[in-house]
């Protein structure tokens, strides 16, 4: 195989995250692809030489489809290919897709059935973890998302055009593409309030004929619009973020008496105006004014109500997050009289969720407003027994003089910095809860875990991101024989 060269093939399985292995079939004469490159109908297939690699790694593509790949890697021997076209569809894709769906870079595997959905994470995630395990442990499988569409209470679009000099869009990246987004107006993954605003700030912003930031010129003023919903209360903060480069504020004014007016099955509580001149294509708070209402939503979890900032790291999917920490706090089992570290404590959902049955819980977040947020909220909540650090969990283990009995971690993606997972496993606790949003990251700790005296216990994965590739792992570990 050569780059550049075209192939069919079947998708057999797909590992952990997208990772969709196929066996080729047949190489596609160049001489009968459209101009798009998708193999056309009456397309002429020379047989695969017996040399050829016997898998190629075709992102996007689900299990039991017939596909045409374009190969665009090759290195080792091991093969990578553009997914070009599906010329079969997999049995289990019986779900309708959104109108974005395949040009939208957000979903991947929202046209399969659930059920497959489910399995398919279940063993991605089985096989990491087995591929560590240096012990027998319990698998408990996996839990589904209560809702498969509309479960999302938070949203980051971007402004930019269709495609290179095209019309303003507002929406997702493009799939497979650095700078093209595309208009997500209707996306099934929220409820029908982010597309009213989402078109409302859209033709807004063209009527007023204002630019978008380029990637190369650096040049605009419109970045990103963050919008957040209570799954529960229904409250709807709604934040435009701009670049100084120029300033618009009678027009912004304008934008949030449009979005008041707008008839939503949800409440706008807060309108901000965020100012971030930074390089890099991430949200970054850089200077937050409220232009109506209020800063925060208040989304209610397990009977506790928790105030979230628009920075701060709150699950996306309120209704599968009471599924989550309703298995973490199983795991987590008898609290009474413990002290408990909450290690990556976001707005303090978990060390609120133990803390009614602990004797004290500490958590420990690096971004200070989410534990502004999590002080407010313990005290909204009635809690006078958790402590709330605004530091890196690497240097904050070192000044902490509390002791902990049971340890929770539930660390960004990338998991957890060597060096702090030596200090959290030197505390010598007997077990812990990791939760984990990335399994390949939980799988590379497991390794020191394991290595350090801890046992992997139980395993149940839990669905927070139904129709993505994502999922998260709540994992039990012990050093104890018998848990
Ligand atoms: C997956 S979230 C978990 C938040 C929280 N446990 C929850 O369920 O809402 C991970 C959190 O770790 C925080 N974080 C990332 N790196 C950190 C570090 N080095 N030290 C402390 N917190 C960190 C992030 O800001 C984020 O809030």
């Amino acid at each position: 195989m050569k780059k550049g060269e075209v192939y069919t093939g079947r998708v057999l399985y797909a590992d952990f995250p997208n990772k969709a292995v196929v066996e080729p079939i047949a190489k596609v004469d160049k001489g009968d692809l459209s101009a798009n490159d998708v193999v056309i109908a009456n397309a002429s297939f020379i047989p695969m030489g017996e040399e050829e690699p016997s898998r190629v790694i075709v992102k996007n593509s689900i299990p039991g489809q017939e596909v045409s790949f374009m190969v665009n890697k090759k290195k080792h021997g091991k093969c990578e290919g553009r997914l070009l076209e599906v010329i079969k569809k997999a049995d289990s894709e019986t779900n309708e897709a959104c109108p974005h769906f395949g040009n939208c870079g957000g979903c991947v595997y929202q046209t399969v059935d659930y059920n497959t959905q489910l399995e398919m994470k279940r063993e991605q995630v089985k096989k990491l973890i087995d591929a560590v395990a240096k012990t027998d442990y319990e698998f408990e499988g996996i839990i589904g998302s209560p809702k498969f569409e509309e479960y999302r209470n938070k949203m980051e679009f971007s402004f930019g055009d269709e495609f290179k000099d095209g019309p303003l869009a507002l929406g997702l990246h493009k799939r497979n593409s650095m700078y093209d987004i595309v208009n997500v107006s209707g996306c099934k993954i929220v409820d029908k309030d982010y597309s009213k605003i989402l078109d409302c700030v859209k033709v807004w912003a063209v009527s007023n004929d204002l630019k978008f930031l380029g990637k190369n010129s650096h040049e605009g003023f419109l970045r990103h619009l963050l919008v957040r919903k209570a799954v529960k209360t229904k409250e709807i903060l709604i934040d435009l973020i701009t670049t100084t480069q120029e300033n618009h504020d009678a027009k912004i004014k304008e934008l949030s008496d449009a979005l008041l007016k707008l008839d939503l099955e949800g409440k706008i509580v807060g309108v901000l105006h965020t100012l971030n001149d930074s390089i890099a294509d991430v949200v970054i708070n850089e200077g937050t004014e409220i232009i109506y209402g209020q800063d925060f939503i208040t989304e209610e979890l397990l009977g506790l109500n928790f105030k979230i900032a628009a920075f701060a790291f709150f699950q996306t999917n309120s209704l599968g997050a009471e599924v989550l920490y309703s298995k973490a706090r199983e795991y987590v089992g008898e609290t009474k009289d413990k002290v408990i570290f909450d290690l990556y404590s976001g707005t303090g959902t978990i060390a609120q969720i133990l803390a009614p049955v602990a004797k004290k819980v500490v958590g420990v977040e690096i971004v200070e407003d989410a534990v502004k947020s999590a002080k407010e909220n313990a005290k909204l909540n009635e809690l006078n027994n958790c402590e709330f650090i605004a530091e890196d969990v690497l240097t904050a283990l070192d000044k902490i003089e509390d002791k902990p009995d049971f340890i929770v971690l539930d660390p960004p993606r990338d998991g957890i910095n060597p060096k702090a997972l030596e200090k959290i496993i030197d505390y010598g606790v007997d077990s812990m809860v990791y939760i984990s949003c990335k399994p390949t990251s939980l799988q590379r700790d497991l390794v020191m875990l394991q290595e350090r005296g801890y046992k992997i216990k139980k395993v149940c994965l839990v669905d927070m991101f139904p129709g993505t590739v994502h999922v998260e792992t709540v994992c039990l570990l012990s050093r104890k024989p018998q848990v």
